[in-house]
């Protein structure tokens, strides 16, 4: 049967043109056509296979993600690729590899914490791939706690070099007798990379200076064994088959590793031939720049990898038929429910199924968006940096943070609710969920705990609290604070469920639910003597204002988006629904905090609800154009479910063949341990 496409019902039901929908997905014309193009170059090139990585064992998986990238980068250097292209290349090969560390943090630690001068000696070989760098900060005790690190660079005025040192002690003080200090986890750091940036506690005269970041040469670029006294490896099998395995995240000690000063990163302090600390005229926590530019992109990322998650989901949904009646006999269920030509209802049809599907899809553009948004606050920020304006700062890494922990986790969750969406099918591999699953899942934990971030908001909100009244007037995403006195008087005026869909309405509602929920931590807060003790005591209640004002942030960039121009037949209206589908399952979903901080009544809460029912029966008919408008090639989603003609079964029945336990009739181990079982139950039974 191949040519028909199963879905081709469905894609006819579009309300919309999704040629344009893609485009605004995309983010533009031109980078659809990129990322169309290079998606195709990938998914026709056989060296880019991936369905078999589940089933590799962890030495053979990891060579072939070195061939990848390896091929990866002759394409990219034969094509004359472009940085984007390039980019989107190892985007679409989709197999984690020690590359995304070299130009994900490598580099971008080098342009952001090195001077011009050392970027002009690192930057063009880090370019060329001369050398392999990765981003080396955490260590097997600390990780959250970038000011505890213990890895030291002290200067030696005698020879102009800092000795990097990563001590192993013998300690009494800790609950462990020996506490190996190594650095731990870094990606690329195993086995590939040549160099790391190192973070570790500057030392001079004697002076701690707290922590800095070093360019520290690792490997032999003869014959790439470790340079003496560094003692390098790969910290072991990960969550899942295939996966993250492909990564090698590392282990490295230091011994008195002596690296020349001029190695130091110095754009933000610098130490001088004399082992005089110097400090640039910008803030400290300039350092922690590279971790602002990730978190920005890993929000990008979130709406990529839960797309895909709800790609699948949603076309599997549409193929998969439960209950209903085959042949016109009694149906089992209630007749309400969309029937197809077999009589069989799709699961998509089962209000429950889109309740649990839709505000994913939701989800996914909503990230989309607040990701776009994001990267342009990273890019006025680094403006105004070069320029000395640090005043933006705080509240770039209060969204970085705080977006990177709301989208990972959302994501993460709604990756496995994916898999659930699929039933027994999402369990297997060749569904792709699972390993989207154990792909995605350290992104909650990675560039810093969710948990640690949203702390980190709740600071900048506390602050923010703090200063009301003071003249200083709340700015950007924290505007609304300037309003407070109004929002913790007002009153939804929802009276019909159709108000929810009036963006002024929304918006005062997660307004007011951010500040009341802020305004009540912030009381509590100053009946505590020590802030920092009361700070700890309500660090649960601190998360939640903090969730709510980054579910804020991505609702009002998700309305501002639709205070665009978006051309393209229906579009506006269906990202419309979608934005209320959003907003409205968020609304929902905390429904007890809206009610709590009495910004709304049990009955508006009820219309709510009306309204998200009335969303999901506007949006059914647009589900498949609305995943299909990402545009993405079955080889990119990897998955049998999500396969863009819908023609499942036989593709699962052939996966299955192919299994390589499937390779003999009877098993290996059939003679070892079968047959002598049969037999002696045979002989025991007298059969
Ligand atoms: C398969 C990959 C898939 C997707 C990725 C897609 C795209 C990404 C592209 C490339 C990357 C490639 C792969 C990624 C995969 C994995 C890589 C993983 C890498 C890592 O994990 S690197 C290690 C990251 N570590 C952390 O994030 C540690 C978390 N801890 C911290 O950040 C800080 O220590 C903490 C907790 C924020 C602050 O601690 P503390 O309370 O002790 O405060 P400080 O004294 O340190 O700071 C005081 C002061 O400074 C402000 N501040 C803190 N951080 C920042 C910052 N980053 N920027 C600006 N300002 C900051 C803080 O608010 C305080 O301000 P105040 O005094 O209150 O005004
Ligand atoms: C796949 C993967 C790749 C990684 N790649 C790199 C890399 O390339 N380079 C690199 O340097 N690092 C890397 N890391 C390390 C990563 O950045 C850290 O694991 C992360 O920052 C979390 O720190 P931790 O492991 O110390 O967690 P911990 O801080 O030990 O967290 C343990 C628990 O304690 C809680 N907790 C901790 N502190 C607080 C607090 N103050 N208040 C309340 N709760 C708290 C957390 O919420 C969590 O539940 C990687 C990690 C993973 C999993």
């Amino acid at each position: 049967m191949a040519g028909v496409d199963y879905l081709a019902d469905e894609r006819n039901k579009a309300e919309f043109d999704v040629d344009s929908m893609k485009i605004v997905w995309a983010g533009s014309r031109h980078t659809f056509e990129v990322a169309d193009r290079i998606s195709k170059l990938v998914a026709n090139d056989p060296a880019f296979r991936k369905d078999d990585r589940p089933m590799l064992p962890r030495k053979e998986l990891f060579k072939n993600t070195l061939r990848k990238a390896a091929y990866a980068w002759k394409l990219i250097t034969e094509l004359r690729l472009s940085e984007e292209e390039a980019s989107k290349l190892r985007f679409f090969v989709d197999e984690p590899a020690y590359t995304d560390l070299h130009w994900g943090m490598f580099v971008p630690a080098l342009k952001g914490q090195c001077t011009d001068e050392q970027q002009s000696k690192w930057l063009p070989l880090a370019y060329k791939m001369q050398i392999i760098g990765c981003y080396a900060q955490t260590e097997l005790g600390h990780g959250s706690n970038v000011q505890g690190l213990e890895t030291t660079a002290t200067f030696d005025p005698q020879t102009d070099e800092f000795v990097i040192h990563s001590p192993t002690l013998t300690s009494s003080k800790c609950y462990h007798t020996v506490e190996v200090l190594c650095t731990w986890w870094p990606g690329g750091l195993g086995k590939v990379s040549t160099h790391a940036v190192v973070y570790a506690r500057l030392i001079t005269d004697g002076k701690d200076h707290g922590v800095h970041g070093f360019i520290v040469q690792l490997r032999s670029m003869e014959d790439h064994k470790p340079l003496p006294g560094i003692t390098v490896g790969d910290i072991g099998m990960k969550f899942g088959n295939g996966a993250y395995n492909t990564m090698d995240n590392g282990v490295l000690t230091l011994d008195h590793v002596r690296i020349p000063r001029d190695q130091m990163m110095m754009r933000v302090s610098q130490v001088t031939r004399e082992g005089k600390y110097k400090q640039s005229d910008v803030p400290r926590q300039l350092v922690y720049g590279t971790m602002v530019y990730v978190r920005q992109k890993i929000v990008a990322d979130a709406s990529c990898a839960l797309s895909k998650a709800v790609c699948i989901a949603t076309r599997y949904s549409a193929v998969r038929r439960q209950f209903g009646s085959q042949n016109g006999g009694p149906e089992t269920q209630s007749a309400h429910y969309r029937k197809s030509y077999t009589g069989l209802i799709q699961v998509i049809d089962y209000k429950t199924q889109q309740n649990r599907l839709f505000p994913l899809l939701a989800s996914a553009y909503a990230f989309r968006f607040v990701g776009e948004w994001l990267k342009w606050l990273y890019t006025d920020v680094t403006q105004r940096l070069a320029v000395n304006d640090f005043s933006t700062l705080p509240e770039a890494h209060a969204c970085t943070a705080g977006l990177k922990s709301l989208t990972t986790t959302a994501t993460a969750d709604g990756i496995e609710e994916c898999r659930k969406l699929c039933g027994g099918h999402g369990y297997l591999c060749t569904s792709g969920l699972p390993e989207l699953f154990a792909v995605y899942v350290p992104a909650c934990t990675y560039e810093g705990d969710n948990i640690v971030l949203l702390l980190q908001v709740a600071r900048f909100l506390m602050k923010t609290v703090s200063q009301i009244g003071s003249g200083k007037q709340p700015v950007g995403t924290i505007a609304y604070m300037g309003r407070v006195e109004h929002l913790l008087k007002s009153r939804c005026s929802v009276q019909r469920a159709e108000d929810w869909l009036n963006p002024s309405q929304v918006l005062e509602a997660f307004e007011a639910r951010a500040a009341r929920m802020s305004v009540s931590c912030a009381q509590n807060l100053s009946k505590f003597s020590n802030p920092e003790e009361g700070f700890a005591e309500l660090s649960a209640d601190l998360v939640e204002a903090a969730v709510a004002h980054c579910q804020l942030i991505v609702v009002s960039k998700f309305l501002d988006k639709l205070q665009q121009d978006i051309p393209g037949k229906g579009v506006k209206q269906l990202l419309q629904a979608v934005c209320g589908i959003y907003y409205l399952s968020l609304l929902h979903k905390h429904q007890g905090e809206f009610l709590a901080t009495s910004y709304i009544t049990p009955k508006q809460a009820a219309l709510a609800s009306d309204q998200l029912r009335a969303l999901y029966s506007k949006v059914r008919p647009n589900a498949i154009a609305l995943v299909d408008s990402f545009n993405y090639t079955d080889h990119f989603l990897g998955s049998i479910l999500g396969c863009y003609d819908g023609n499942v079964y036989p593709k699962l029945y052939e996966a299955a063949k192919k299994d390589p336990l499937n390779d003999t009739v009877v098993p290996d181990g059939y003679h070892e341990y079968l047959k002598p079982l049969l037999k002696q139950q045979l002989h025991s039974a007298k059969l």
